[in-house]
């Protein structure tokens, strides 16, 4: 499924959040947004998953202006991750995932086999069937990450929206879940802070700063130690990657 946005831009508190942001994302493709903290990133991406609404601009799927679609329609094509905490409950880890099914239910009728299937399915890819009875609410930061990227593949989405996802994961999980997200063939925008991992599995980078995309392109286009000095202001070094040839940027710590 193909993601647009076309010229959004979201004003509040008397500024632009996001200024007139136009980004393709194409059907099957994994897109990343990065930019410094404060630039508006989680804000385009909620635009997306529709926690918010652009003051100008559409967000476009499959050519279909997403505020047209019912939200339980647009909620089985488009899964969240998002950054947003405070709604969890109590549920178990079982439930919680469950719950990914929600916007495909009618009434209050049970999982079907297949649906648990999908549950128990999901919860293997994401490493945490083994937590299947504990509380949501009593994991690890790690745990509850990977307990909510398994809800959101049983909502089995067309599209995935994912607000730093690595946020919390030990290295073994960031590689997995990175790997996982470009193996399911779905259509992908993320936003990610650590720039080498959106290198290794980004088609292609935006990046925001000051609500403004600055710069689009392939990795290879995009990170260059100018562009990271100018919007980051830190000086890189840039290597390929010996085995896939993807930019890895070098930091100096300290002189
Ligand atoms: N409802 C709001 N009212 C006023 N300002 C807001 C609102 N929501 C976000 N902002 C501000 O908008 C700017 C962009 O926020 P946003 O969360 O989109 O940034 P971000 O790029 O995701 O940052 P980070 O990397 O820190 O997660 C920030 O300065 C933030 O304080």
């Amino acid at each position: 499924m193909d993601l647009r946005l076309d010229g959004v831009t979201v004003k509040a508190a008397g500024r632009a959040l996001v200024r007139d942001l136009s980004l393709h994302v194409p059907d099957g493709s994994v897109v990343g947004l990065v930019g410094p903290n404060g630039s508006g990133k989680s804000t385009a991406l909620r635009c997306v998953y529709r926690a918010l609404r652009p003051t100008r601009g559409t967000v476009w799927l499959d050519g279909t202006d997403i505020t047209s679609l019912s939200l339980r329609a647009g909620a089985r094509s488009v899964a969240a991750l998002t950054q947003e905490n405070s709604g969890e409950l109590d549920f178990t880890v079982a439930e919680t995932v469950a719950l990914g099914r929600t916007p495909h239910l009618r009434g209050n009728a049970p999982l079907s086999a297949r649906e648990r299937e999908l549950c128990r399915d999901a919860m293997e890819r994401m490493d945490v069937a083994h937590l299947a009875d504990r509380g949501v609410l009593t994991l690890s930061g790690g745990e509850r990450q990977r307990v909510l990227v398994a809800r959101c593949l049983v909502q089995e989405p067309q599209v995935l929206v994912l607000d730093e996802p690595t946020n919390h994961l030990d290295v073994r999980h960031q590689v997995g879940l990175l790997s996982l997200l470009r193996s399911t063939g779905l259509t992908v925008l993320l936003v990610l802070h650590d720039l080498n991992l959106a290198a290794a599995v980004c088609d292609r980078i935006g990046v925001l700063e000051q609500g403004r995309l600055v710069a689009a392109g392939t990795p290879a286009d995009i990170l260059t130690p100018p562009l990271v000095k100018q919007v980051f202001g830190v000086d890189a070094e840039v290597v390929a990657h010996p085995r896939t040839g993807a930019p890895q940027l070098l930091y100096t710590v300290g002189t």
